[in-house]
């Protein structure tokens, strides 16, 4: 019995809700080994519980943490081992995983790129960072990505950004204006910008009239104190599961429907008048 309820409509089957499950860690800088065995301990806890999840979504650079001094060596070469590894997790559980992001090793440099793997472990979506954080100096290390990044999960449109990309309301409204229901978005933000935090992601949710799911990071490094508070906010803008600062799944299902309720009551997509202000 899948977890969520269907809509069957020939063969393209929708899901109305959605379970998620947000991997809130604290990721240990600059060390891939002990992350890469913590984030498959804590995938197996998570799908091995009573809540079964049909989305994981993990957080920033969980492979290396914010390491960018030793980023060129540290990264997974094109990604393969985090593909390998979360691809057989989706396929043992049947579950659907927003892979967070993982600094990763091309031959032009190293991107902060998630992956997106369906129930099947087929990668469905690649999405790096496009706004690199000049303030944690990811402009100095990694390479900026060129495209955006969109999916659908179980029949869902989606999309993600990453952390800082949140800042840019005008990419979140454009994938929203492509259909995008929920946006995921992994991050590693520290204290002291909660507040930053907070608003925004409550901010994109509310004028985009979609999901926000954001994972973010707990602990120290590098003079950084990542403060978590992963979050689900709904299409209203409701924060309707939020995490402390301490490493914690953080659980909520969520009623895909919703989307289409809010925007049918406030017809914001209708009322734009883009030739004015675009
Ligand atoms: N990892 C990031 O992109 C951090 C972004 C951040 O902290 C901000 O204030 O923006």
């Amino acid at each position: 019995m899948r977890a969520f309820s269907l809509i069957d409509s020939g063969d393209d089957r929708v899901a109305h809700s959605l379970r998620l499950a947000l991997i809130q860690m604290n990721i240990e800088a600059g060390n891939p080994e002990s992350n890469f065995a913590k984030m498959e301990r804590r995938m197996e806890e998570v799908v091995a519980g009573e809540f079964k999840p049909d989305v994981l979504v993990l957080p920033e650079m969980w492979n290396t943490g914010y390491a960018l001094d030793r980023i060129g060596e540290l990264a997974d070469p094109r990604g393969e081992r985090t593909k390998a590894v979360v691809s057989a997790f989706c396929r043992k559980h049947s579950v659907t995983v927003v892979a967070g992001s993982v600094a990763e090793k091309r031959a032009e440099g190293v991107t902060n790129t998630i992956h997106v793997f369906d129930r099947s472990g087929t990668e469905i979506a690649e999405y790096s960072k496009i706004h690199l954080f000049r303030l944690m100096n990811e402009h100095q290390h990694l390479l900026a990505g060129e495209r955006e990044g969109r999916f659908e999960l179980d029949g869902v449109p989606a999309a993600a950004m990453i952390c800082y990309d949140i800042r840019f309301p005008e990419l979140a409204r454009k994938l929203a204006l492509g259909g995008a229901q929920i946006l995921f978005v992994p991050a590693e933000w520290p204290h002291p910008r909660l507040h930053h935090w907070r608003t925004l992601l409550q901010a994109r949710a509310i004028e985009n009239q979609m999901f926000v799911v954001s994972c973010n990071t707990v602990g120290e490094s590098g003079g950084s104190s990542f403060f978590g508070h992963s979050m689900v906010i709904d299409p209203w803008g409701e924060v309707i599961a939020e995490a402390g600062e301490e490493e914690t799944i953080l659980r909520a299902e969520i009623d895909i429907s919703l989307v289409e309720e809010v925007r049918g009551r406030i017809p914001v997509f209708e009322d734009r008048r883009p030739n004015l202000y675009l």
